[in-house]
């Protein structure tokens, strides 16, 4: 089927690049976009880094350049070839790279952040990926659309959260339509912007199972998933405030995930997941655990 992809050219029809894609979540990642914490402060623009400052937490950017040299030499040893964003000093957030863009199906999609400090972030990010040989196919232009919001939960399911702040209405739309021009199942799922993204409350370990902060999550949503043949493994709202439910999986069997969460680590063991915990405390001080840390740019299926 036709897609109707448009290029920075504004032109329908533009080169599809199908180097970097992503069909699913946990299917096995090759390739990721990170971005060194070199100027990373607390914007007070969600809660969890509210609260920081309200504790008067500091920053230190020299441990978080620690934590992220940890992580992206835990991606090393995954055999996930890290790329990396050149650093920039206007914007704090940066690091955070699975906001401003997703890799799709169909490849790379430019996302539309709704904060002023971070909407600056998607024309820098798009630069650096045609750098890199991966021009985005496609812009959201319409209304405001985040990529903690976005999860290709597996092929042919996608999840979308919309709180109305970070991803909107007409956002989720514009990002889900190749998806429901090319039959994918669509959950959107509405919330408290309070809870910022959705992957701050969900996020996937396999096809099969997903981290879920369910004192949070309605029924609904919850029996939305379970009857999409998920099992939920249960995280509770103290430990997702902390970024505990925010995870990467490498391959659906290896999770990288924040250090402390030691429930959260004992319930992926039990499962029989294989959790490897980092310590990413400036980052989570910051809203941000390693999930918004890493722009997955290739999985490759089975
Ligand atoms: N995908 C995520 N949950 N990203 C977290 C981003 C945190 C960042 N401080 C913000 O508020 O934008």
């Amino acid at each position: 089927m036709k897609l109707d992809w448009h290029g920075e050219d504004g032109g329908a029809g533009a080169t599809i690049i199908r180097d970097f894609f992503v069909e699913g979540e946990s299917d096995r990642l090759t390739d990721v976009l990170l971005c060194a914490p070199s100027h990373l402060e607390p914007v007070p623009c969600c809660s969890v880094t509210r609260e920081s400052l309200r504790k008067g937490l500091a920053v230190s950017v020299d441990k978080a350049e620690r934590q992220h040299r940890a992580l992206r030499g835990a991606l090393a040893d995954h055999q996930v070839r890290c790329h990396l964003l050149p650093t920039h000093a206007d914007l704090p957030d940066l690091c955070f790279t699975r906001d401003t863009g997703v890799a799709t199906p169909w490849g790379l999609v430019a996302l539309n952040p709704a904060m002023p400090h971070r909407a600056r972030e998607a024309d820098h990010v798009a630069q650096a990926l045609s750098r890199l040989g991966a021009r985005p196919v496609r812009r959201i232009c319409e209304g405001r659309i985040e990529g903690g919001d976005i999860c290709l939960a597996r092929r042919g399911l996608l999840i979308l959260g919309i709180s109305g702040e970070r991803t909107d209405e007409a956002g989720a739309h514009a990002f889900a339509e190749p998806f429901a021009a090319n039959g994918w199942d669509i959950l959107r799922y509405a919330f408290d912007p309070h809870f910022l993204h959705l992957d701050t409350q969900f996020c996937m370990l396999d096809a099969h199972h997903a981290l879920a902060c369910v004192d949070v999550l309605d029924d609904a949503f919850l029996a939305a998933v379970e009857a999409r043949g998920i099992t939920l493994l249960p995280v509770s709202y103290k430990e997702a405030r902390g970024l505990g439910c925010n995870i990467l999986s490498i391959d659906g069997r290896t999770i990288l995930m924040g250090a402390g969460h030691d429930d959260v680590a004992a319930r992926i063991s039990a499962a029989g997941f294989q959790g490897v915990a980092l310590d990413v405390s400036q980052f989570a001080a910051c809203g941000g655990g390693i999930h918004c840390m890493t722009m997955p740019l290739r999985r490759t299926a089975g």
